[in-house]
């Protein structure tokens, strides 16, 4: 009918104007015109929005932000409270759907249409390059591709080549622990210290670097990365209000994203050229050796073309170094920090983890992976830090490939979806008493074993669930259980306790705050677990 009517005013249109004699039947022209623009707009958003999922009013072109009060994962959980499981937030011009229910992103994370990114204009610098922002063909190749070369160099829940994953880890503890015992108990910042350490495991495994703490160019790597992530929020805002980008802070930020992005590429494709001047087929060291090898095997097969879908391998190189860096490192760096906050605030859980490390592992040797399955008590520990302080709490942003529908809602095409982990993890109805730390609820009733529910869910869920999920719960398990069983960790003598309320980014992370790691008798790093991490480190990878 609207077509039809449509069709009738533009041809009376061109009628008019063919008589162009008439000024008044021009205006009365433009003015039909008008009016049919507003009539088919109005059309195309009551079609859209009529069957929206439910959520707060906005304001015109600022939609709800204005109303937002506190940190944004909070706001959206206050909200999920009230509208339930399934609700849409405009944010200035953008359209948000926040599931806050785990059957709901269970739902929709299973489903192709719901794994796209959003297209911003942080996707268009990136370019379709790396693995976190593609899209796709190139994302499920990358995906698959990443997901075979990280099982080959050990992370997997069991099975040959996990001790290699293992002794890159402990690598890097057994340094953090000699660092730490010879500050002999004075109040330190631990944060600063896991930093190196766990950047240092992801980055034996992309590219065999390690840093001291100390060297300069980890200090301008890692500050290029903190900056980048700083400056993503402000460029995120003009994602959300276009006028912005008119802005002349908004161009500086774009620009220097832009620069830092191009000083840390070029220091990633210093190692990428590193690494082809000594490739050894036969020894693939790392994840970039793996890298080099698909690029030769392509080459030999004449399939250059296809892979990367036609793009740059040196940029797609760099790009997944990036990728798996930011995601891998900061991740598990906060949550250690909220496992040590909470080991401060609990001082008898503390204990309790330290009591069965004792009896299980012995005061002779540092833990390992094998003695996870004897240690329920300090495994329910991290899984209670990993709810009750959910380091990614608003995961990562999905975006809908076409219109589709969820829960009875029409989701239109290119909607940005938030998986509001924070909500689920917190959620009174699945949760005894959430605000409270209290580790047994992931225990069984005689506290024998460990018990995960379906609704923990800190690595996200679906097609896009986190890749490094094997490698941090072993980075996790053996950097926390290790510093237990070595050190007791108190509070400096009149330092407040560090509080719950976190700084929220992409992660939420404690406020900073020292620690005391005071010596349990085991004064010297245990020899017999270095020199077994020495040997499996030495043994060459073998080509696949
Ligand atoms: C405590 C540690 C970690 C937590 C809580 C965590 C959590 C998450 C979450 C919530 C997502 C988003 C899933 C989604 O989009 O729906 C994600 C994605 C991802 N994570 Fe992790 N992660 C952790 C550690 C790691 C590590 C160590 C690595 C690397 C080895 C890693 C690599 C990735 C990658 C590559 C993605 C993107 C996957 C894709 O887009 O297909 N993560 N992670």
């Amino acid at each position: 009918m609207i077509v039809w009517s449509l069709g009738r005013l533009a041809t009376w249109m061109l009628h008019l104007i063919v008589d162009t004699s008439c000024s008044e039947s021009l205006w009365t022209t433009l003015f039909f015109i008008f009016v049919a623009w507003i009539a088919s707009y109005l059309w195309r958003w009551w079609r859209t929005s009529r069957n929206l999922p439910p959520g707060p009013l906005g304001y015109p072109i600022l939609g709800y932000l204005p109303r937002i009060k506190r940190d944004f994962h909070e706001e959206l959980t206050a909200l999920s409270r009230q509208y339930g499981s399934v609700f849409s937030v405009k944010l200035g011009s953008e359209l948000i759907v926040v599931l806050s229910d785990h059957k709901m992103i269970r739902e929709a994370f299973r489903r192709e249409e719901f794994a796209c990114r959003p297209d911003n204009d942080f996707m268009k610098l990136l370019d379709g390059y790396g693995i976190i922002n593609t899209e796709g063909k190139m994302w499920k190749e990358q995906r698959r591709f990443l997901h075979e070369r990280l099982r080959h160099f050990g992370m997997k829940h069991m099975g040959d080549g996990r001790e290699k994953m293992e002794a890159r880890i402990m690598n890097e503890v057994l340094e953090l622990v000699g660092d730490l015992a010879t500050k002999k108990s004075d109040p330190v910042d631990l944060g600063s210290y896991l930093s190196s350490s766990v950047s240092n495991v992801i980055c034996s495994l992309l590219m065999s670097v390690r840093f001291r703490p100390d060297d300069p160019k980890f200090i301008r790597f890692t500050s290029l990365i903190d900056d980048g992530f700083k400056l993503f929020t402000v460029t995120a805002a003009a994602g959300f209000i276009p006028i912005l980008k008119l802005l002349p802070g908004f161009n500086y930020a774009f620009n220097k994203i832009q620069q830092n992005l191009k000083e840390i590429s070029g220091f990633y494709q210093s190692i990428v050229d590193e690494h082809k001047k000594s490739f050894d087929p036969n020894n693939i060291r790392d994840i970039i050796d793996g890298y080099i090898l698909e690029i030769q095997n392509a080459k030999e097969e004449g399939r250059s073309e296809k892979l990367f879908n036609g793009k740059n391998g040196d940029r797609q190189m760099q790009q997944i170094i990036g990728d798996m860096f930011s995601a891998g490192t900061e991740t598990v760096k906060t949550t250690l920090q909220w496992a040590t906050v909470f080991a401060l605030r609990e001082p008898h859980m503390q204990a309790r983890v330290q009591e069965e490390l004792d009896s299980v592992v012995g005061r002779g040797r540092m833990p390992s992976l094998d003695d996870l399955p004897n240690l329920p008590y300090t495994e329910a520990f991290m899984l209670e830090v990993m709810r009750r302080a959910t380091a990614v709490p608003l995961g990562t942003t999905h975006s809908t490939s076409r219109t589709t529908t969820l829960n009875g809602y029409t989701i239109p095409k290119g909607t940005q979806v938030i998986p509001l982990i924070h909500a689920v993890h917190m959620s009174p109805s699945l949760w005894k008493d959430p605000e409270v730390f209290n580790p047994e609820r992931f225990l069984s009733a005689d506290g024998t074993k460990v018990v995960k529910p379906e609704y923990f869910i800190p690595f996200g869920v679906g097609r896009r669930v986190c890749l490094g999920d094997v490698l941090a719960k072993a980075e996790l398990f053996l950097f926390f259980s290790t510093i237990l069983h070595t050190f007791k960790l108190t509070l400096p003598q009149g330092a407040t306790m560090p509080d719950l309320r976190g700084q929220a980014g992409v992660t939420v992370s404690p406020q900073s705050f020292q620690v005391c790691a005071e010596g349990r008798d085991i004064e010297k790093v245990d020899e017999s677990t270095r020199e077994t991490t020495e040997i499996l480190l030495s043994c060459p990878a073998s080509a696949q």
